[in-house]
């Protein structure tokens, strides 16, 4: 029998051959051996999507390479790091198994959405945030309508969600280019079925969208409120499964938290996998501004990597447009970038911008707190002047203090239109010209926030 380090290097030099790189640096690169003992295999994975996947695919050809090559069968058993080796721990093989579970007849009026080149797998830096989340699109591209279906993924804000849909997207059609991709937000969905409505095409709409073999919808919870869109979604969603093509969504938040979503989607998208993303480390965050900065051939220090990337640590999106601030910063004062000049390049930004911490759900429970209301009634529909006025009051902050877009406003309160944004904002701005008690609330508010 060989011992861990040869049968380990001879089961990575044949998945070399036969995996493309992307798969391998992710299934068995990612993966450290530990024993090899009693015909066992132990390694650990770093995450339970890819203990999963071991159990249900990799084992299996592990076994049967051993199995050619030298004639004994053994056992591979996948293990997470916070789990004991089962064969020190006294847990039996099988106790652990059980454990392990886990076109172009496109009609006109559909808009066309095309994947963003930039947003593959190759330039998508993984770290621990995203470490599952980027292994569960590896799946779904290489094994569509498989394993995951629907994979959802869930994170806050510019954490890379649209990047991995692309990427699903992407690597599909490099393995099978006549596959048919189609990528959208919500929001086109629901424009594309209501255009349908209004044009008399629901066929087209509906041979469009059931036809393909990838759907990828972003940004799903903005589905809450549109009663007939989720429907039409609805048996979009059936057609395609039934005919297991892959169905990919993204949200903020998890399906059973998004207000308003009919309960039999909330229960379909849990059919598959849900995964989130979560802020990404520190060196994650240098990883990803060295890759940006190297794919923009810019010669910045990696100290002053390190320096940008602890100022921006919750949003990719932030930290990208940081880099190009410093950029421009360096290009307009014909300074090299260094430290000290990121220093000044952030700096001007704070001073220039609004305040990027002030959030809107932050806005709702300092405008809750302080009008003695409940967050529900802050985003709900009673018509009561208690509550009416705490709700303008709160939309009007949203809109001075936060660089949040009046839809998203709208959304942020109980799926509301943003026109009904902008009544709110104007009612409090004209109302604070004359009225002092209002004033000095709305100070008041604004200085706790800005504590
Ligand atoms: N792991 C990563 N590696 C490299 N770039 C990343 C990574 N994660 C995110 N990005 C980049 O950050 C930016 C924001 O990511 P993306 O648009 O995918 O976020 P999102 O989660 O979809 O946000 P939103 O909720 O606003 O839709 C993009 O330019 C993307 O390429």
């Amino acid at each position: 029998m060989p011992d861990l380090e040869t049968l380990w290097q001879y089961i990575c030099d044949e998945f070399k051959t036969k995996l493309s790189t992307i798969s391998y640096n992710t299934w068995l690169k990612a993966v450290k051996p530990i024993a090899f003992s009693s015909q066992t295999l132990i390694i650990e994975v770093p995450t339970a999507l890819h203990k999963d996947y071991w159990k249900a695919n990799l084992s299996k050809q592990v076994v049967s390479l051993v199995a050619d090559s030298i004639g004994q069968t053994i056992t591979v058993i996948a293990k997470l790091p916070d789990e004991p080796n089962p064969l020190t721990s006294g847990l039996s093989n099988n106790r652990i198994q059980k454990n392990t579970k886990l076109a172009d007849s496109r009609p006109t009026f559909m808009r066309e959405t095309k994947l963003n080149e930039k947003y593959t797998f190759d330039t998508f830096v993984i770290g621990k945030g995203n470490q599952m989340a980027h292994a569960a699109a590896l799946v779904v591209a290489e094994e569509p309508g498989a394993l995951y279906n629907p994979l959802f993924f869930f994170g806050g804000v510019g954490l890379g969600k649209t990047h991995l849909m692309h990427a699903i997207g992407h690597q599909m059609l490099t393995n099978n280019p006549q596959a048919k991709v189609k990528y959208v937000t919500s929001e086109a969905f629901a424009n594309d079925f209501i255009n349908s409505i209004q044009t008399k095409r629901q066929e087209e709409f509906r041979k469009e969208y059931r036809s393909v073999d990838l759907l990828l919808v972003d940004d799903i919870q903005f589905f809450a409120d549109k009663e007939g869109t989720q429907e039409e979604f609805f048996h979009t969603f059936n057609a395609l499964y039934d005919d297991k093509k892959q169905i990919v969504l993204s949200s903020d938040r998890l399906p059973n938290e998004i207000p308003k979503l009919q309960k039999r989607l909330v229960s379909r998208f849990k059919w598959g996998l849900s995964v989130d993303i979560t802020p990404p480390d520190l060196e994650t965050r240098i990883a990803i501004l060295r890759n940006k900065a190297d794919a923009d051939d810019l010669d910045i220090p990696d100290d002053t990597l390190s320096y940008i990337a602890g100022q921006i640590d919750s949003n990719i999106r932030e930290l990208e447009g940081a880099l190009v601030r410093v950029q421009a910063y360096s290009s307009m004062t014909h300074l090299p970038i260094s430290t000290s000049l990121a220093a000044d390049a952030l700096k001007n930004l704070k001073l220039n911008g609004k305040s990027n911490e002030i959030s809107i759900s932050v806005i709702q429970d300092k405008v809750a707190k302080y009008y003695h209301i409940s967050i529900g009634d802050l985003k709900g529909k009673k018509r009561v002047k208690n509550i009416v006025i705490p709700r303008q009051i709160a939309m009007y902050l949203a809109r001075e203090l936060t660089d949040a877009s009046l839809p998203k406003i709208g959304h942020e309160f109980g799926g509301k239109d943003h026109t009904t944004v902008i009544h709110a904002h104007e009612k409090i701005s004209g109302a604070l010209n004359t009225d002092s008690e209002l004033q000095r609330e709305v100070n008041d508010l604004k200085s706790k926030l800005k504590k």
